[in-house]
């Protein structure tokens, strides 16, 4: 595959701004600028992860990805097709699992088939996909009867369930334990890799972004765009071994993302900080 041409690119993003309409000092209504100039490609069958200081707009992108938001400019294409809403072709994670607590497990999953298959026919792919994530035997179960991993492990069946070819994942073992976060990256890669989809996840995580991309994009502070693509040369295989996370090559990649990041997370604090200051002077009739 050759990464360099655009043209085989699944998703290609361009030029992506996102303001937000906010009620600023007298309550008047501000431009508020969350992402600016946002570019990427990404391939058929990779594995993106996004990192970048807490508020730098991570979700804000993956949102406007999913259709679930507009952009106030550029655009975004999938299969050559400008995204103008959100599709079968894109299943949603959350970090907050976003289970319906009325339904039990199965009907869960069932849930974004019902509008185009009959009952029995979303009951038998829906138990397919509970299996595919370890979780036969409870389709029975609500919510509140599942751990955190469980239900995460749920949301990952329901948005595999409609066979999108490209899955977001907004920090979706952020709320779990960090054992069972270990054992999710594991079957979200064994998964993802053998039923070939494309995949971005946002995390806040080093770690799990060394362990489960194959390219990670490290975004700047507010307002947020791309600093640097970090591809992660690593075989599959090679990240199972047990020694991986403690090998040279774990500890080189984090050291090289651990210095892009901490930049973008010292400014995005002082940024913060002068914002306080400002706020502080002015509420007490100074300036800065
Ligand atoms: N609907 C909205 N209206 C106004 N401002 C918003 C809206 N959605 C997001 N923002 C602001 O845009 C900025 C980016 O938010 P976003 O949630 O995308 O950041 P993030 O990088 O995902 O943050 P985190 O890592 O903390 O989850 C933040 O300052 C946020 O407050």
């Amino acid at each position: 595959m050759n990464k360099d041409n655009n043209d085989t690119s699944k998703i290609i993003i361009r030029n992506i701004k996102k303001t937000f309409e906010r009620k600023g000092k007298k309550s008047k209504e501000e431009e508020f600028l969350a992402i600016d100039n946002v570019n990427l490609d990404i391939y058929n069958g990779e594995f993106l992860v996004i990192l970048g200081p807490s508020g730098c707009g991570k979700s804000t992108l993956l949102d406007i990805i999913g259709g679930l938001s507009t952009p106030s400019k550029g655009e975004i294409k999938i299969n050559d097709k400008i995204v103008d809403g959100p599709g079968l072709d894109r299943g949603i994670v959350f970090q907050q699992y976003a289970l319906l607590p009325w339904r039990n497990a199965l009907h869960n999953v069932t849930f974004p088939l019902e509008s185009h298959l009959d009952k029995k026919e979303c009951e038998k792919i829906s138990k397919e996909y509970l299996s595919l994530v370890g979780l036969s035997g409870f389709e029975d179960r609500y919510p509140n009867e599942l751990s955190g991993g469980m239900k995460q492990r749920v949301a990952i069946a329901r948005a595999l369930a409609i066979d999108p070819e490209i899955l977001l994942m907004d920090e979706p073992f952020a709320a779990v334990d960090a054992q069972t976060r270990s054992i999710l990256q594991e079957d979200l890669l064994k998964i993802t890799e053998n039923n070939k989809k494309t995949v971005i996840f946002i995390t806040h995580s080093i770690d799990e972004a060394i362990f489960l991309a194959d390219k990670v994009a490290i975004m700047t502070a507010r307002p947020g765009t791309i600093k640097e693509i970090v591809n992660i040369p690593i075989s599959r295989q090679h990240r199972f071994k047990t020694d991986f996370k403690s090998s040279t090559d774990f500890a080189r990649l984090r050291h090289k993302i651990w210095e892009l990041l901490k930049e973008e997370v010292i400014k995005s604090q002082e940024i913060k900080e002068n914002k306080l200051e400002f706020e502080t002077s002015i509420e007490k009739g100074g300036g800065i």
